[in-house]
């Protein structure tokens, strides 16, 4: 099994996160918080209460759990093209696999890095989520002192099975939506680029962009449910399930509750992913 993948997968998603982590902070907050009018707002009230350091909250975890995470995505999703196509990634540029083999591999990829995700998620979501500000962390020190405080509290105050907290709403929403990315990814790289070539830089950082922002647009539904649902276990608020969760969601805030985070988490997307496909490619270039 090629594991340069793997390796290139998690380097460049290591990159694509630190660039992405305040506009996700803000997002996460947006999404699960009534208190803020839009994005402008929660930047200023975050910034004024906990300063910039407010914007990198719940990030160190991400940073060493996309290891795994980004490179079980690209891994699988290289690794499955293998063996639907019988080709490298180099020879991929000679023999393109069909879109269907690509949203196929996309979505194996995106089925499996799930479950690995929720655990990290889920402690990322609830990190973000906690607003106090230096000052207040002193005298009442907040709920969850840090990721692995924040994974220990969740083991014991809802068992382990709470780790899982939103696991179900992630899977339904990576799986399709990572087949989405990369047939979007593949078709934008394919359109400017002759056959049998390496796509230029800018190409790959469009195309890259631009995955990013498609599949987080089809994502942002399930994306509110499954915050909601990782937070439901710390508030009064418990959901009988996913549909419990989509229904009462719905009836409260009216449809355009689907939808909130959507501009930033666009906002977001396209850096972020520019720089993981362009430094995935260039790292499986330069190795040869
Ligand atoms: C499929 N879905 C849109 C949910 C996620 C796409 C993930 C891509 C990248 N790690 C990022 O954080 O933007």
């Amino acid at each position: 099994m090629p594991v340069e993948e793997f390796v290139a997968g998690w380097i460049s998603g290591a990159l694509g996160l630190v660039l992405g982590h305040p506009f996700d902070t803000v997002k996460v907050r947006l999404q699960t918080q009534t208190t803020y009018q839009g994005i402008i707002d929660c930047m200023v009230k975050t910034y004024r209460r906990e300063s910039l350091q407010g914007f990198f909250k719940g990030m160190s975890f991400p940073i060493a759990s996309i290891a795994v995470v980004n490179s079980v995505l690209f891994g699988v999703y290289s690794n499955t093209l293998l063996v639907l196509t019988a080709t490298s990634h180099h020879e991929r540029r000679f023999q393109p696999p069909s879109y269907t083999q690509v949203f196929i591999a996309g979505c194996t990829g995106g089925f499996l890095q799930a479950y690995i995700l929720a655990p990290f998620d889920l402690i990322k979501v609830r990190l973000q989520n906690q607003t106090e500000s230096r000052a207040q962390r002193k005298s009442t020190p907040p709920r969850y002192r840090g990721p692995v405080h924040c994974a220990a509290s969740i083991f014991q105050e809802e068992g382990p099975r709470g780790l899982f907290r939103g696991a179900w709403a992630l899977t339904l929403r990576d799986t399709p939506t990572l087949g989405i990315y990369f047939v979007t990814y593949e078709w934008l790289c394919r359109q400017p680029t002759p056959d049998g070539q390496n796509p230029s830089s800018t190409t790959v950082l469009v195309a890259g962009g631009f995955a990013g922002i498609t599949s987080w647009v089809a994502a942002t539904p399930l994306d509110v449910i499954k915050s909601r649902m990782q937070m439901a276990g710390l508030k009064q608020r418990e959901y009988q399930g996913l549909l419990d969760c989509m229904v009462s969601s719905a009836r409260q805030e009216g449809l355009g509750v689907f939808f909130r985070g959507l501009t930033i988490n666009s906002a977001r997307a396209f850096p972020v992913n520019a720089v993981t496909f362009l430094s995935y490619e260039y790292l499986l270039h330069s190795w040869g």
